[in-house]
């Protein structure tokens, strides 16, 4: 039986989907036009080449999100930005920038990479930058790396940006964790808002939305269903006999009993009170009648027992095809209609009749 599945769990993740790659747009773009920007200053100030260099990464940031427009590809996105943008450091990082100002650019770095990933490939990529850093500062005779730094610059570059670092990442592991804590009370309170607290089934508001679900299938694509209504026959009469637990218990009981009984598919749901409704998508009326009464029989012959006393459990139903009904309303209405049959006809029995159906005694009434 499929029991209330988080569909706003889905929902939630998408909406995620959605802000990351309307970031990641907008970091694109703001990246472009700095780079047009001090690309062309560099330009102005006759630095031509470093220009062009800073240009030419204004392409690759284009080709970015060009693939993205084309794959969807959000991973793949982040990867490629990230990849990117570490390039481009690390050549302001060599090359100096304009007035050895290029390693300025790296506290850019921290934050948008937490975001972008998650903490332990942030950390790494970011340690493997760091190892960058280390190489061209210590190594400026190495080829492509122009630039020079002095000693009080590197100290102080390396402290702030650990500094920096260390509050990024403490900022994001706090934001995922609240994000998280949210997430999970969303998806409790959803689940709450479908869930018949004492069985465990869907409650009756979800088991409407199914209904009206199932109906527009229907509808739509003539896919057929039946439904079965049960109630649990004199229920009454075991609360006051044996107390109101038993009668909890019980109805605990016949729920578990039901779903072992029903298909994945099939939805069971405490419709009120010791009354239960049962959607069988996909399901003719004579499959709905002998799903219907095995059930019954599983319960007229299973035991049920409460603080060592043996409780006497049967139920009745009534079933009803969509194929027999002009609506929802009408469907439900044939089905309590049924069960009232059921009833009249005795109790531990299922309307309408089939010649297969078994013959258990009737439920006698205490008077
Ligand atoms: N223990 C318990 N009892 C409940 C719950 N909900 C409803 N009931 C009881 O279920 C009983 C239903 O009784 P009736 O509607 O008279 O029906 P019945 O005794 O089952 O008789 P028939 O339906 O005619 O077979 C009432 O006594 C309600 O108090 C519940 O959550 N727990």
């Amino acid at each position: 039986m499929s029991q209330p599945t988080s569909s706003g769990q889905i929902a939630a993740g998408e909406r995620e989907d959605f802000q990351v790659s309307r970031l990641l747009t907008w970091l694109s773009v703001t990246a472009i036009a700095f780079l047009v920007g001090i690309g062309a200053k560099a330009w102005f100030a006759g630095h031509t080449t470093h220009a062009w260099v800073l240009w030419s990464f204004i392409g690759l940031i284009g080709l970015n999100m060009l693939y993205f427009a084309r794959t969807g590809d959000q991973t793949r996105q982040k990867g490629g930005l990230i990849v990117i943008v570490g390039l481009l450091f690390t050549y302001l990082m060599a090359s100096g920038g304009e007035s050895n100002t290029g390693p300025l650019w790296f506290y850019v770095f921290p934050p948008l990479l937490f975001y972008l990933t998650d903490l332990k490939t942030g950390t790494a990529v970011l340690l493997f930058c760091y190892l960058i850093a280390v190489v061209v500062f210590q190594f400026p005779g190495l080829p492509l790396v122009a630039a020079e730094y002095s000693m009080d610059f590197k100290i102080r570059f390396f402290a702030t940006l650990t500094f920096e670092s260390i509050f990024c990442f403490v900022l994001e592991a706090s934001r995922l964790k609240a994000r998280n804590e949210l997430v999970a009370l969303a998806e409790t309170h959803e689940y709450a808002a479908r869930t018949d607290e004492l069985t465990g089934l869907s409650n009756r508001r979800d088991m409407q939305n199914r209904l009206a679900m199932e109906f527009s299938r229907y509808l739509r694509s003539g896919h057929h269903f039946s439904i079965a209504l049960i109630d649990l026959d004199l229920f009454k009469t075991i609360n006051d006999q044996f107390g109101h637990d038993a009668g909890d218990e019980v109805l605990r009981e016949f729920s578990a009993l039901m779903r072992t009984v029903i298909r994945q598919t099939d939805v069971a749901a405490r419709w009120g009170g010791e009354e239960f409704l049962v959607l069988l998508p996909d399901t003719s009326l004579l499959q709905a009648l002998t799903l219907a009464e095995r059930l019954r029989s599983r319960v007229a012959r299973q035991p049920f027992r409460f603080r060592g006393q043996s409780l006497p459990v049967t139920i009745s139903a009534g079933v009803c095809s969509i194929a027999k009904a002009g609506s929802l309303d009408d469907l439900l209405k044939q089905a309590d209609v049924n069960l009232y049959s059921a009833k009249e006809s005795g109790r531990n029995r299922i309307a309408p009749r089939v010649r297969s159906q078994e013959t258990d005694p009737p439920v006698k009434p205490v008077s």
